[in-house]
C-alpha cells in the first residue's frame, strides 16, 4: 500500500537523515517504528502522511506518487489516512462533535452521516458524553483522545500513530491499544512510532529500528 523508493531526506543541520532509504508497507500490516529521540521517527511518519516532502526519491500510496500529485489530489488521498500526532490543531471555540464532524463535511459527506460518525468516534474514545463541550475546555489527555476520534472517524485504511502516550493512565492506554488492535483486525494498516519499549508497539509485528547516528537506509528487524 505504501512504497518508499530511494528516499533521501536532508535538513540543514541533518544533511543525511535518510539516504537511499527504501521500505515497503503491505496492506493490513502493523509496523513498529522504533528509535531514540531525534532518530527520525516523526520525519518518517510525516513523509508517510504527505506532510513532509522527501528531498528526493519516490513515495507511493495506493500506487500514486504522493508528492507528485497536485495539492488537492494529495489531500484527497490523505483522507484515507488517520493521523494521531502530538500537538493537534482544533477549532477551539467549537464543540467536540463539530471538531470531528466538520472535517468529514469538508470531504463532502452528508451532514447527518458526519454527525453519526463523529458521535460514534467520540464514544469509542470515551468522550461520547462530552460531545457538546468546547475543545478549549479539554484537558491535555482528553485533547489527545479527541485527536484519536478525529483520526478514526474517516474510516482510514492507514493509521499513523506517533506514540506520546507514556503519561496516560494505564486504563486509557489499554483502551487505545485495544482500539488500534480492533482497527488492525478489521484490515487497517497501522504504523506506530515510539521510543524503545513503548506500550503501543505490537510484539508480533515487524519492527523498523532507526538507530542513531543517521543515515538510515534499510534496517528491518523482525
Ligand atoms: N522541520 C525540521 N527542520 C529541521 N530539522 C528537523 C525538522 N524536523 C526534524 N528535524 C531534525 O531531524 C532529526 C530527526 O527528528 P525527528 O523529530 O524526526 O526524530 P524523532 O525520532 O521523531 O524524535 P522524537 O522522539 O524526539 O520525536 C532531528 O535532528 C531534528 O532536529
Amino acid at each position: 500500500m505504501m512504497e518508499f523508493k530511494e528516499i533521501f531526506k536532508r535538513y540543514p543541520e541533518h544533511p543525511n537523515l535518510f539516504e537511499n532509504f527504501s521500505l515497503s508497507l503491505g496492506a493490513g500490516e502493523w509496523l513498529n517504528l522504533v528509535g531514540p529521540p531525534g532518530s527520525g521517527k516523526s520525519t518518517l511518519l510525516r513523509m508517510m502522511s504527505g506532510l513532509e516532502k522527501p528531498t528526493s526519491g519516490t513515495l507511493t500510496f495506493h500506487g500514486q506518487d504522493l508528492y507528485r500529485l497536485r495539492a488537492s489530489a494529495r489531500s484527497r488521498l490523505r483522507q484515507r489516512m488517520g493521523l494521531i500526532f502530538p500537538d493537534p490543531v482544533f477549532l477551539e471555540g467549537h464543540s467536540l462533535l463539530d471538531n470531528v464532524a466538520l472535517p468529514l463535511e469538508i470531504q463532502g459527506l452528508p451532514q447527518a452521516e458526519c454527525l453519526t460518525r463523529a458521535q460514534n468516534a467520540l464514544q469509542r474514545v470515551g468522550l461520547g458524553n462530552q460531545s457538546s463541550l468546547r475543545a478549549r475546555q479539554l484537558s491535555q489527555n482528553a485533547r489527545q483522545r479527541l485527536m484519536v476520534a478525529r483520526a478514526i472517524s474517516g474510516y482510514p485504511v492507514l493509521l499513523l500513530v506517533d506514540d506520546f502516550y507514556h503519561g496516560w493512565p494505564q486504563e486509557q492506554r489499554q483502551s487505545l491499544e485495544n482500539l488500534l488492535g480492533s482497527f488492525h483486525q478489521g484490515g487497517v494498516t497501522v504504523v506506530v512510532a515510539s521510543l524503545p519499549g513503548g506500550n503501543l508497539l505490537s510484539p508480533k509485528a515487524r519492527t523498523l529500528t532507526l538507530s542513531t547516528p543517521a543515515p538510515h537506509r534499510i534496517e528491518i528487524d523482525t
